[in-house]
């Protein structure tokens, strides 16, 4: 994937006129090992093969625009109205965004009006846009310390024009959507639509998911405190299968097309024997297959962990990827159970009857609320949000970007997803750490596009 100046550059509303109120507490900055100064950039790529690949003057090869407080604005803070989204699965942190935005926007910006649309995309409706929370430092002041979100969410499409509407109805200067990948999609969608009708409201995208599967961000938040979360359940399993005769544990977690939270509460617990994630296709049977490798490690050790993504071995169940939901997200078959159910008759066949501890913590570990790390990376993605937003960008996303919080375009946010390389280096951390084969099966040309970027 080639990536073009044009197609890092983030728009912007119009000339920035106002002084901003941080003016002062900028005065002195400038590019440190731990700031970036207001236009400075942001490399793409960290190696210096990479970067010599391009061969480019270092001035010219691919960058982000940092993120941060500008010393001039384009909204004046005093006619602001801010109007805050959260749509998608729930994500610990989502809260803490909420919070980390409306105490930028009121106490360091003065922004008076926030406006809170209940329930994703759905609260921009016609038939909802009047049915909002309205936002104040006061009334955010604990929500961080809950799972969930005040706002509610939805999955399911709305029409752009009527979304655009519901939006100069209700007098909104800056939008900040704060989504997964369909998220991000439908923001790119409504700021297309914004800039067709001629209107200055600036969308800003807080990318999230648990699943880690949004690109050009080093992690979503909510995926830390996710996957620490089932870490808990694979230790719990393991002392379940280490104390029965022939115990087999298996962990199915959420991750649809990403094997992330599979791989990290892995490597977290330390405990799993087996690693099963979308990105890596494996059969069941045969000498190289899955089942001879549990039969092997099971007459070998007495037991197996296996840990399981919910959208791995999906080519192994009849009628996979026929169904949709609202958003147009595939709906899973359930892999776990086929798991358990093989490996049960595989072992039994072989006279090692079973003892199987199967646990799915399903929406257990993406309720909670954010852990410590989480809770202050929402808090700088919202005070970064909100300096892009006041500063007039628009149709773009805050993330963290090697260490450095950076503007991504909306369009390049959703022009791949984020999955596990299995070239990588964290897939060979799994690898080492379960000492499984590379793969199960036959050995196949996996495809290059998942190399690069993210
Ligand atoms: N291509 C699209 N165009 C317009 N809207 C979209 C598009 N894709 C998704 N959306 C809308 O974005 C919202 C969120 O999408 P979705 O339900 O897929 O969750 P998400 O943001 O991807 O979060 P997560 O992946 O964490 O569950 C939904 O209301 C959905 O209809
Ligand atoms: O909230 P729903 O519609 O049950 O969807 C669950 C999906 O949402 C996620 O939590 C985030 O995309 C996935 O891991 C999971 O497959
Ligand atoms: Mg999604």
């Amino acid at each position: 994937m080639t990536l073009h100046p044009e197609d890092l550059r983030v728009r912007q509303l119009g000339e920035r006129r106002y002084d901003s109120p941080l003016a002062d507490l900028l005065s002195t900055k400038q590019t440190s090992p731990h700031y970036v100064a207001e236009g400075d950039r942001v490399l793409l790529e960290d190696t210096v093969s990479m970067l010599a690949g391009h061969g480019l003057p270092s001035d010219q090869v691919p960058s982000f625009e940092a993120a941060g407080p500008r010393r001039k604005i384009y909204f004046d803070p005093a006619n602001v109205t801010a109007g805050v989204l959260t749509c998608g699965g729930l994500c610990p942190g989502l809260n803490n965004v909420i919070r980390g935005l409306v105490q930028e926007l009121a106490v360091h910006y003065g922004v008076k009006r926030i406006v809170g649309f209940r329930n994703g995309l759905q609260g921009l409706t016609a038939q909802h846009r009047d049915d909002t929370v309205e936002l104040t430092p006061d009334a955010v002041r604990d929500i961080h310390t809950a799972g969930g979100t005040i706002l509610g969410s939805s999955r399911g499409g709305q029409d752009a024009d009527e979304m655009v509407d519901s939006l100069v109805a209700r007098g909104i200067d800056i939008l900040f959507v704060i989504g997964g990948d369909g998220g991000m999609r439908a923001a790119t969608f409504l700021g297309a639509a914004i800039r067709r009708r001629g209107l200055e409201i600036s969308v800003i995208g807080v990318p999230k998911t648990i699943d880690n599967d949004l690109p050009f961000t080093d992690q979503s938040f909510g995926f830390q405190s996710a996957f620490a979360r089932a870490t808990d359940f694979i230790s719990a399993v393991a002392v379940e299968a280490a104390a029965s005769p022939n115990g087999v544990g298996i962990v199915k977690l959420m991750g649809r097309h990403s094997g992330f939270i599979a791989s990290y509460a892995a490597l977290a617990a330390n405990a799993a024997d087996i690693v099963l994630i979308p990105e890596i296709p494996f059969v069941l049977g045969g000498a190289e297959g899955l089942l001879a490798h549990v039969e092997r490690h099971v007459r070998a050790k007495g037991r197996v962990v296996i840990v399981l993504a919910e959208g791995a071995g999906q080519d192994l169940l009849e009628d996979h990827g026929l169904a949709t939901d609202a958003s147009g997200n595939l709906k899973l078959g359930n892999i776990g159970e086929l798991l358990k159910d093989s490996i049960t008759a595989h072992l039994t066949g072989a006279g090692l009857a079973p003892t199987i501890r199967y646990i799915d913590p399903s929406y257990a570990v993406r309720s909670i609320a954010a852990n410590a790390y989480d809770s202050v990376y929402c808090l700088r993605l919202a005070h970064a949000a909100v300096h892009a937003a006041m500063a007039g960008c628009t149709e773009a996303a805050v993330a963290r970007w090697r260490r450095r919080f950076v503007h991504v375009p909306l369009s390049l946010m959703t022009s791949r997803r984020n999955q596990v390389d299995p070239d990588g280096d964290l897939w060979l951390s799994v690898l080492e750490t379960t000492c499984q084969p590379a793969e199960f099966g036959p050995a196949r040309q996996r495809e290059r596009v998942r190399a690069g970027f993210c």
